[in-house]
């Protein structure tokens, strides 16, 4: 991770979700003619979906230009309780204007987690109009991550062969987790020009000390990218005590 992310710390968990739902819909009204959105799985992100999906901030978004994807999926029917795609339908999706055709999911009714991986990487590169990254031009606008208690993030989990893809966009990930997960890589989730991590609760406190801290052993201190790295924290999870 770039030394010296910008680190935003609310009092609480839910004024980390409404501090980061409005970064983003500000991060909206910047965009040209596309803003693309890269969704985190786990708890945390459920809250900022839902008040970017609720009366006061959906009006603020011009869903027109949006498009959704992303960053790691298990591997289960998206009426699977454990879908990462479910979760982002039931608190935002749903409640928000958006074109179907803009909601890229990564499909789960393949026949295999490779095959998923593989539709899903040339989908994201029909989106970008190239098979190859180019720095200078951010897939994303904004890629939103989590952070796990063993240091992971999307589906890149310490130890993992996937940390070490640099060619292939998407990988399938199997035997970590008891459902197979599919997930970006590293150069794919890294070609955004925001990346949000983000952290609550006095669980993650250690972990989150030991990422910030720079310990490469930890998937999620190893995020790079040539844009910039935010994470917007609580304060049970930054403070020293
Ligand atoms: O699909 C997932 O589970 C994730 O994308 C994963 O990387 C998650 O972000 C972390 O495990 C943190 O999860 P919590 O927010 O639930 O702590």
């Amino acid at each position: 991770m770039i030394p010296g992310p910008f680190v935003d710390v609310a009092e609480n968990a839910e004024e980390m979700a409404e501090r980061a739902a409005i970064w983003l819909t500000t991060q909206a009204a910047l965009a040209g003619e596309r803003w693309s959105l890269n969704l985190s799985g786990g708890s945390t992100p459920k809250r900022v979906y839902e008040l970017l999906g609720g009366a006061e901030l959906r009006g603020r978004i011009d869903w027109r230009k949006a498009h959704l994807f992303w960053g790691d999926e298990r591997f289960v029917p998206h009426s699977n309780p454990d879908s990462n795609y479910k979760m982002a339908f039931d608190a935002m999706i749903a409640h928000v204007p958006i074109p179907a055709a803009q909601v890229h999911a990564i499909r789960t009714d393949a026949d295999s987690p490779q095959e998923a991986a593989d539709l899903y990487a040339a989908a994201l590169q029909d989106y970008y109009g190239s098979r190859s990254i180019d720095p200078e031009r951010p897939l994303f606008d904004v890629t939103l991550l989590g952070l796990g208690d063993d240091g992971h993030t999307a589906s890149l989990f310490p130890g993992s062969s996937a940390l070490e893809e640099r060619r292939a966009w998407v990988v399938s990930v199997v035997g970590v987790k008891p459902e197979p997960r599919i997930t970006q890589t590293y150069p794919v989730l890294g070609s955004s020009r925001n990346i949000l991590f983000l952290v609550a609760g006095a669980g993650k406190r250690e972990i989150l000390s030991c990422v910030l801290g720079g310990d490469l052993s930890l998937p999620a201190a190893r995020i790079e990218t040539a844009g910039a790295i935010r994470i917007f924290a609580d304060k049970a999870a930054i403070s020293a005590g």
